[in-house]
């Protein structure tokens, strides 16, 4: 298959400013974006969010879960650095879409935990991948990255794709009285490194 191409432009946020990238093609046809502040060409390893679409926290301040906080964090991480990368990934609700997502919300309103909550609706505990990543660091050619996460699978999953992560950077932003069991489950059922 042909390497996927990008489309880009500046992109000022409160944070500083981005160039983002739109991959064209990817493999799964969806729109992902990247953004980009301070130099590609260098061999450091890049500072880098793989951040998987939320729009209820990302866009809307939700306080279900971290999503929001943990991307603004990651940009304001960039800013101070002056070099780093939010790779955006159209995934949704772990993979299963925003409809679904708001049914296992409903489900979660009644008592199940977040991931009770998908097996409930016929779906894994977390349904993404991860190798638009793989082809958006390999089409900006990165291959070396430090990784904002607490998500153990995540750093498994983009080592998959080739790509070198040197270092895991924590994340630990957002916690509120709305998020505390979402987060307990996250740490208690899919591993990740929250206290
Ligand atoms: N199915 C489902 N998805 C959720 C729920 N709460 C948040 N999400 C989704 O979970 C994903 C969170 O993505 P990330 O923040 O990239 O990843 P993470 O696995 O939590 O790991 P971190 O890198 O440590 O943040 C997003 O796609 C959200 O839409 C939920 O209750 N159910
Ligand atoms: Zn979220």
């Amino acid at each position: 298959m042909s390497k996927p191409t990008t489309v880009a432009a500046k992109l000022p946020t409160k944070w500083g400013d981005f160039t983002i990238y739109a991959l064209e093609k990817a493999s799964d046809g969806k729109e992902h974006v990247a953004l980009v502040m301070g130099d590609l060409d260098s061999r450091e390893p890049m500072l880098v969010r793989v951040h998987s679409e939320c729009l209820t926290g990302d866009a809307f301040s939700s306080l279900r879960c971290d999503c929001g906080p943990q991307l603004e964090a990651a940009m304001q991480k960039i800013a101070e650095l002056g070099r780093g990368m939010i790779i955006y990934l159209r995934q949704e609700g772990r993979g299963i879409g925003l409809i679904n997502k708001i049914k296992a919300y409903a489900l979660q309103d009644e008592g199940m935990d977040t991931v009770e909550a998908n097996l409930n609706l016929g779906f894994e505990a977390d349904q993404r991948t991860f190798e638009v990543a793989g082809e958006i660091l390999d089409s900006l050619n990165i291959s070396s990255i430090k990784l904002m996460t607490n998500n153990p699978r995540k750093v498994a999953a983009l080592k998959a794709e080739n790509i070198d992560v040197v270092e895991r950077v924590p994340m630990k932003y957002g916690r509120n009285p709305h998020n505390e069991s979402y987060l307990s489950t996250k740490h208690g059922k899919l591993g990740h490194f929250l206290d």
